[in-house]
């Protein structure tokens, strides 16, 4: 671990205030097809509300097309929900102004499934790191030298891939770069959406365990979607589990591998052996 690692710790706030809040959420997508009930229309969130508190682990669990990635846009803004509320640190960014939007794209860091496609292919990793800061004008240039430097270093690559381009890097050593232009803006929160998904099974549990540091170390919120409960038990402080656009169980990860309340819940943990690398243990 690097000594300066003051420098990329998440910044204080108020504790008692969610760095992120949904209140009944609702989206609506129009499509071509739609149900038999609702034809051409998509409820891919229904009701949702939930809390990411200062300096803790929230994982979003459940199948495909739960609609879990839509909740994850709506936190950040991609996606306008057809109704409810979302609130940034307590005020309410719900119609967020192209400046709340500049802000909040700043302080919440996104890590996706693919770093191959999150990368740019043509940009070396030193331009990948330096470009978030340059365009939020971090600090003078030799300042943004060295914190992509130390960036590098905080999630354990040698200063040589810097040069490299990102075809040139193994898939974990990418999401490693995706996690460290992560962190580049000092964010309030990380929501990694799937990001082991794509990985071998071996190289999972590092980057699980480089996340699980990380969020020890720098005292980040995090929000941890996958469609593994068995991953998202590792990483997270609380678990909600979603199933057909709405949560169908909350909890703390003891209360919900221990005491399953939902049916569905109950069905995912008795489901599909575990993605997990048997070396993390339960
Ligand atoms: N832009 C869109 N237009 C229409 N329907 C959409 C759109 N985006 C998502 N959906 C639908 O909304 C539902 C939720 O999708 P979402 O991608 O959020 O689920 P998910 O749990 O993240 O699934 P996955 O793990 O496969 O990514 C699905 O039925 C999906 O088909």
């Amino acid at each position: 671990m690097i000594d300066s690692m003051q420098e990329f710790t998440a910044p204080a706030v108020d504790p008692t205030v969610p760095i992120i809040k949904l209140e009944d959420i609702h989206v609506i997508f129009k499509t071509r097809t739609g149900s038999l009930l609702h034809p051409n229309k998509v409820h891919a969130i229904n009701g949702l509300s939930l809390e990411l508190m200062p300096g803790e682990t929230i994982g979003i669990v459940g199948e495909s097309g739960c609609g879990k990635s839509t909740t994850a846009n709506v936190m950040i803004g991609l996606q306008q929900p057809t109704s409810g509320h979302v609130y940034f640190k307590g005020v309410d960014v719900t119609k967020r102004t192209a400046k709340q939007r500049k802000t909040i794209g700043r302080v919440i860091s996104v890590v996706f499934q693919d770093p191959a496609t999150a990368l740019n292919a043509r940009m070396s990793i030193h331009d990948q790191l330096m470009d978030p800061m340059n365009v939020h004008k971090v600090g003078t240039k030799a300042e943004r030298e060295k914190r992509v430097k130390k960036l590098i270093e905080l999630v354990g690559l040698p200063s040589s891939v810097l040069e490299a381009l990102p075809g040139q890097l193994s898939g974990g050593q990418r999401q490693r770069v995706a996690i460290a232009r992560a962190l580049s803006l000092r964010p309030d929160a990380i929501i990694a959406d799937e990001p082991t998904s794509a990985l071998d099974v071996s190289v999972r549990a590092q980057i699980l365990n480089l996340l699980t540091d990380l969020k020890r170390d720098l005292g980040l919120s995090m929000v941890f979607i996958s469609h593994d409960i068995q991953t998202v038990r590792y990483i997270s402080d609380r678990i909600m589990v979603m199933n057909k656009g709405q949560a169908v169980e909350k909890g703390t990860a003891k209360e919900v591998f221990e005491n399953p309340k939902d049916d569905y819940t109950k069905l995912l943990l008795g489901a599909a052996p575990s993605l997990l690398h048997p070396d993390l243990g339960k």
